[in-house]
C-alpha cells in the first residue's frame, strides 16, 4: 500500500523534492532544524479528491461511518443514556502502535458497550503552545523532515483501517485545509482550547456532519467556548478550499451537535459539581444544549496523567447523583503510561510523545468501573 501511495504522491506532484521517505537520514532531531531550511519556500501536495481517490471509503464503511455518528448523536441528544468516552493518545506517532491500540480498544468497546460509547482518539495534528512536533500529518518522520505528502497519505490510511474496524474516530481539526483529507471519516471532533475563538475554525465546525466538542478556552474562560457553538450552529459561508483544491464560497448548514468540553485552565480544574452547574447555567442562559464533556486530561488532571482516573470518578459520582448533562469524557491513554521526549532514534514503543497518557491497564480497568458503575 505505502509503495502504491507514494506513486500517488509523485505522480501528483511531479516535484522530485517531495520525498515519501519516513526519514531524512542524519537529520537533527530537534524540531528546530527548520530554522536552516529556506526562508521561503511551496511544494506541491495531493489534492484532497486525490487522496481520497487513491484510499476510499466503501459504501459498507460509508454506512458503518454514518451509524457511528449516529450513535454519538444520539448520547448527544439524550436518546441513549450511555456514557460518550473518547479515549486514546495525546498524538499518533507511531501507526503501528496506534493500530495495536486500537485493536484492543475494539475488543474492550464490545464487552462495554452496554454502558459505554467508546470512540478512538487518533489525534494527528497537534496544536501548540509555542513550537514542537505537529503531528504525524505534518512530519511522520518525527525529525523535522515534514513530508506531509506522506502525512498526509499514512493518517488517512490508518484513520480508515481503524474505522472499518468498527472504532467509531475522534480527531482535533487544526488546519482547516487538512479537514477534507480526513473529514468523511470521523465521528467526532474537536475543536481545541487554542482555536475555539477562531472563526475560521466555528465555520469549519458549522459544514461538518460529525458532532463537535468546544474546548474551554486554555485559561478556563467557557464563554469562547459558548459563543463558538453559537456561531457553529449557524450556516455560515465562509472561504474554502473545494475537494480538487480550488478555492469556492462555501455554504455550510450549521452543525446542532456542538457542545462544550471542560478542560480546566491554568491548572484550575472545572470538572466538579459546583463549577458543572455553572456551565450549565451559562449554557442554559445562552439557549444551547445543556450536554457538556469532560476532558479528565489537561488543566483537569493539572497534567498529571496519574489523576485522569480521579476526575473520571468524579464524573461519574455526578452522574450516579442525576446529573444527565455530563454525557461524556475524554481520556488520554496509550499502551504504555507516561511520556517520552521526541528522539527517533530512542523511542519506546506505545508511550506518547506529547502530553503523558495512562496506560492501557489502566485505561481497560477504569473503563470497565465505569461500565459497572453505570449498571
Ligand atoms: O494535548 C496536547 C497538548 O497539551 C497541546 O498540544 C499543547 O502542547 P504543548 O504545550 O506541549 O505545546
Ligand atoms: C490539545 C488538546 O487539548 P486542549 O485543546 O484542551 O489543550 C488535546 O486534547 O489534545
Amino acid at each position: 500500500m505505502f509503495i502504491a501511495l507514494s506513486e500517488l504522491i509523485m505522480n501528483t506532484v511531479a516535484l522530485p523534492e517531495l520525498k515519501t521517505s519516513t526519514c531524512r537520514e542524519n537529520a537533527p532531531i530537534n524540531i528546530d532544524c527548520r530554522a536552516s531550511a529556506p526562508a521561503s519556500s511551496e511544494l506541491v501536495l495531493p489534492t484532497p479528491r486525490e487522496l481520497r481517490e487513491h484510499l476510499p471509503v466503501d459504501p459498507a464503511l460509508s454506512r458503518r461511518i454514518a451509524e457511528q455518528r449516529e450513535a454519538v448523536r444520539a448520547v448527544l441528544e439524550g436518546r441513549d443514556e450511555r456514557l460518550l468516552v473518547v479515549v486514546g493518545p495525546c498524538s499518533v506517532h507511531d501507526p503501528r502502535a496506534a493500530r495495536e491500540y486500537a485493536e484492543r480498544l475494539a475488543g474492550l468497546a464490545s464487552r462495554v458497550s452496554d454502558r459505554l460509547l467508546l470512540v478512538m482518539r487518533v489525534y494527528v495534528e497537534k496544536p501548540r503552545t509555542t513550537v514542537g512536533w505537529k503531528g504525524l500529518a505534518y512530519d511522520p518522520g518525527l525529525d523535522g523532515s515534514d513530508d506531509m505528502a506522506y502525512g498526509l497519505a499514512l493518517s488517512r490510511e490508518l484513520l480508515r483501517d481503524i474505522a472499518a474496524q468498527g472504532l467509531p474516530l475522534a480527531t482535533e481539526l487544526l488546519q482547516p485545509m487538512v479537514a477534507p483529507y480526513f473529514d468523511d471519516l470521523l465521528s467526532w471532533v474537536a475543536i481545541g482550547a487554542r482555536t475555539t475563538e477562531s472563526q475560521v475554525h466555528r465555520e469549519l465546525a458549522s459544514g461538518l456532519e460529525a458532532a463537535v466538542g468546544f474546548k474551554n478556552g486554555t485559561d478556563g474562560g467557557i464563554q469562547v467556548a459558548i459563543d463558538a457553538m453559537r456561531a457553529a450552529a449557524h450556516g455560515h459561508r465562509h472561504f474554502a478550499v473545494d475537494l480538487d483544491g480550488r478555492p469556492v464560497m462555501r455554504q455550510t448548514p450549521g452543525n446542532p451537535h456542538a457542545h462544550l468540553v471542560l478542560r480546566g485552565g491554568h491548572g484550575a480544574p472545572n470538572y466538579q459539581a459546583d463549577k458543572v452547574a455553572v456551565c450549565r447555567h451559562a449554557l442554559e442562559a445562552a439557549g444551547l444544549s445543556p450536554a457538556m464533556m469532560v476532558d479528565c486530561s489537561h488543566a483537569n488532571s493539572r497534567k498529571d496523567h496519574r489523576r485522569q482516573g480521579e476526575v473520571l470518578l468524579d464524573v461519574l459520582n455526578q452522574r450516579l447523583q442525576g446529573n444527565r448533562d455530563l454525557i461524556g469524557v475524554m481520556l488520554e491513554s496509550h499502551l504504555f503510561e507516561g511520556r517520552q521526549p521526541l528522539n527517533p532514534q530512542a523511542l519506546r514503543y506505545g508511550v506518547s510523545v506529547t502530553d503523558a497518557c495512562i496506560g492501557w491497564e489502566m485505561t481497560e480497568h477504569l473503563l470497565t468501573v465505569a461500565a459497572e458503575r453505570l449498571k
